[in-house]
């Protein structure tokens, strides 16, 4: 069985970053190939020239994993098109995308967008980075492996918005159809607190997930301080509520010790499924059918032609957060006023697209640490251990190139801030009208006070995280980082006036912006003293050697960590919701149905991140391949119906006329 993905030299042109000296060291011994997804040439226009009856845009997380689902259902019957813009893994990037300590190393290379935020006033003018992947396996190539679920709350809150389908138990099978779990040896689970349940997680499916085998030495320091302060450790974290202190799982295949992505969804790919890279989809054909506008195939372009594809049956969206509303927008569906300055002619109106933007804010404080421990930074600082761990790495697959960050904690705001406090904030929240009216009560519920819900996400791990603070020579730091996980901040990303396909859309969270971006900021400072509080708490303190970025004087000084967190917060990656379900509120809502269908376009979805109604308390992935699960089986419920009534009369159709 073959998968047919092209590879391209385009799309690896740009220059990577500068190598540290780790990453010249780690080449110096290079891990060992691990079974690549066998790519075989194909030309963009034998591509084009398929009859595909499904093609899906973008093959990242959810992409690869909604096609390899059709395709591998139907098989051979219905044929599956994937267009992707970057390449496959370019072998002077695998061990940065393989090797689990070398996260991070692929982020500003060649597999990366490269987005930026547009200046945030609440940054105090900052641009940030937005780095997404543009490669086979998408985002899940360069992300940070962590592997969780968000609570039960989280995804019932999405269905109580009217999107019939989407809460806790019916996700649950979804999640565990993307996984294999493999349980830790009993010595590892003795050692490193690690508890599970094995009944949560599922055995046969294709993305692997595991505990590390090593750790930080922090890391046995981290259940124990969290106990001091009145956080329980949580054994079935994926169970429902990801509530209290844990040991992280990974997406890292414990029998290479190496990544588990996207790409792993096609390591059996059958012969109907067929992936075209460094193509770049530049709209989607819509054509009126009937009195309905149909999505009918996409326009490509591919080394610097231009192709057409086509598909009978349905084009699936899955670019992603930033890409999929960017792409409906070069369509044509979207807000009129966002369209026309962009000189896009309407085909469907919908203000919704583009909106609804939320991200987790992310603030690394720095402390410096014992410099006797074993810290990651000093693979970096010396080649002979950075060397070393990769001859480890490359021999025994353990050592200090597998060790991932593990010490989490989610935990509620009632835990560290005073009723008072979260019942002004709770009543600020009942005001805002940027969310719309079936939102807001969700979002002030959060506040009452009495939620059991994971709002501050808490990670420490030794190693300088922050790109702000530079360290002084001889010092050893570790990073506390906090993640507010349902942030009140809210954006958009729409085309740019004279946009072409080429041009980055506009990016803008609102980080902070706002009366929304001061529930934050409030927030996040009340967080970030409740970080400070775990720091100074044993066992754990006993590796600190003092506060470092900010100094304990701002912690404690209300105007200036105010202007601390503005000069310091950075994306946690996870941006959401610019193709929302609508729910009950249809298009007035959102962008998408319950079924992931876009409103007002007839066999046209869209299947990744973006389409989360509201921001949820967790790391991304995992959810994202449960609603790529659950699209395929909408999908293949929806093909079924279609063909009982007759597909093989679906009319002609035109192309180019307004819907
Ligand atoms: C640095 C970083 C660290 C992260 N760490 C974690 C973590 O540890 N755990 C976790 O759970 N989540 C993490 N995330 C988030 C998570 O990885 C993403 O939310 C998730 O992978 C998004 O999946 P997606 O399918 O929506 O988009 P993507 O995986 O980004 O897929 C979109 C695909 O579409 C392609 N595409 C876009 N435009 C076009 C076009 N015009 N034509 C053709 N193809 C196109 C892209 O190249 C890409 O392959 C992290 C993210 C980042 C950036």
């Amino acid at each position: 069985m073959k998968t047919t993905a092209t590879i391209s030299t385009d799309s690896n042109s740009r220059s990577a970053p500068a190598k540290s000296s780790k990453a010249a060291a780690a080449a110096a011994v290079s891990a060992p190939p691990s079974p690549p997804l066998t790519p075989c040439r194909v030309s963009a226009d034998d591509f084009a020239k398929q009859a595909f009856d499904f093609l899906v845009i973008g093959g990242g997380t959810a992409g690869l994993a909604v096609a390899s689902r059709l395709a591998a259902a139907t098989s051979p019957s219905l044929t599956v098109g994937v267009i992707e813009a970057g390449g496959v893994v370019a072998s002077s990037s695998r061990d940065h995308v393989e090797i689990p300590a070398m996260y991070g190393r692929a982020l500003g290379g060649c597999h990366d967008w490269g987005f930026e935020t547009a200046p945030q006033a609440g940054l105090r003018g900052r641009s940030l980075p937005w780095p997404r992947g543009k490669v086979l396996g998408g985002t899940s190539a360069l992300n940070f492996m962590t592997w969780n679920r968000a609570s039960r709350a989280d995804y019932d809150a999405w269905e109580a918005l009217g999107n019939a389908g989407w809460g806790w138990d019916d996700l649950l099978p979804c999640f565990k159809q993307s996984e294999t779990f493999h349980p830790p040896s009993k010595a590892l689970a003795g050692e490193h607190d690690v508890s599970h349940d094995p009944g949560l997680f599922g055995s046969s499916g294709p993305i692997q997930v595991s505990y590390s085998t090593d750790y930080s030495p922090s890391h046995r320091l981290w259940h124990r301080t969290l106990h001091a302060l009145g956080i329980a450790t949580n054994p079935a974290h994926v169970g429902g509520s990801n509530v209290g202190v844990w040991t992280n799982v990974n997406a890292v295949d414990p029998r290479t010790a190496s990544r588990s992505y996207a790409t792993s969804y096609c390591a059996s790919s059958p012969p109907n499924l067929h992936i075209l890279t460094d193509a770049t989809v530049h709209r989607i054909i819509l054509a009126q059918d009937r009195g309905e506008c149909r999505a009918t195939g996409v326009r490509f372009a591919c080394q610097g032609r231009e192709h057409v594809a086509l598909a009978s049956r349905e084009v699936i969206l899955s670019a992603g957060t930033v890409s999929s509303p960017q792409i409906l927008e070069l369509s044509g569906i979207g807000d009129p006023g966002v369209l026309s300055r962009a000189g896009v002619p309407v085909v469907v109106e919908n203000p919704r697209v583009g909106e609804n933007l939320q991200d987790h804010l992310m603030l690394p404080m720095v402390f410096e640490v014992d410099p006797d421990l074993e810290n990651p930074d000093k693979l970096k600082q010396d080649e002979s251990m950075a060397a070393a761990a990769m001859e480890r790495y490359v021999r025994d697959r353990n050592g200090p190139l597998t060790v991932l960050p593990c010490s989490m904690a989610y935990v509620p705001f009632n835990h560290f801030v005073s009723d008072e406090r979260l019942a002004a904030m709770s009543r600020q929240a009942g005001e805002l009208a940027a969310f719309d009216a079936d939102k807001r009560p969700v979002l002030q519920q959060r506040l009452d006070g009495t939620a059991n819900l994971g709002q501050v996400e808490y990670i420490f791990d030794l190693g300088n995280w922050s790109t702000r603070f530079q360290g002084t020579e001889g010092k050893q730091y570790g990073t506390m980082l906090l993640m507010l996980q349902y942030p009140f901040s809210v954006g958009s990303i729409h085309i740019r006036p004279g946009a072409t396909p080429e041009d980055q859309p506009v990016i803008d969270p609102g980080y902070y912006a706002g009366a929304h971006g001061q529930l934050d900021l409030q927030a996040m400072k009340e967080g970030a003293r409740f970080a400070a509080r775990i720091t100074a708490t044993e066992p754990l303190a006993g590796i600190m050697r003092g506060a470092a970025s900010p100094p304990a004087s701002t912690v404690s000084d209300e105007h200036r960590l105010k202007e601390w967190i503005a000069d310091n917060t950075m994306t946690d990656w996870h941006p959401v919701g610019t193709c929302g379900m609508g729910g009950r509120a249809g298009i007035e809502g959102g962008v998408v149905d319950e079924r992931l269908r876009v409103y007002g376009v007839r066999g046209l979805r869209v299947v990744d991140a973006s389409v989360m109604p509201l921001q949820i308390s967790a790391h991304l992935q995992a959810t994202v391949y449960a609603i790529a699960e659950k699209a395929a089986r909408m999908i293949l419920d929806d093909v079924g119906e279609e063909t009982e009534a007759g597909a093989a009369s679906m009319g002609k159709v035109e192309e180019g006329m307004k819907c």
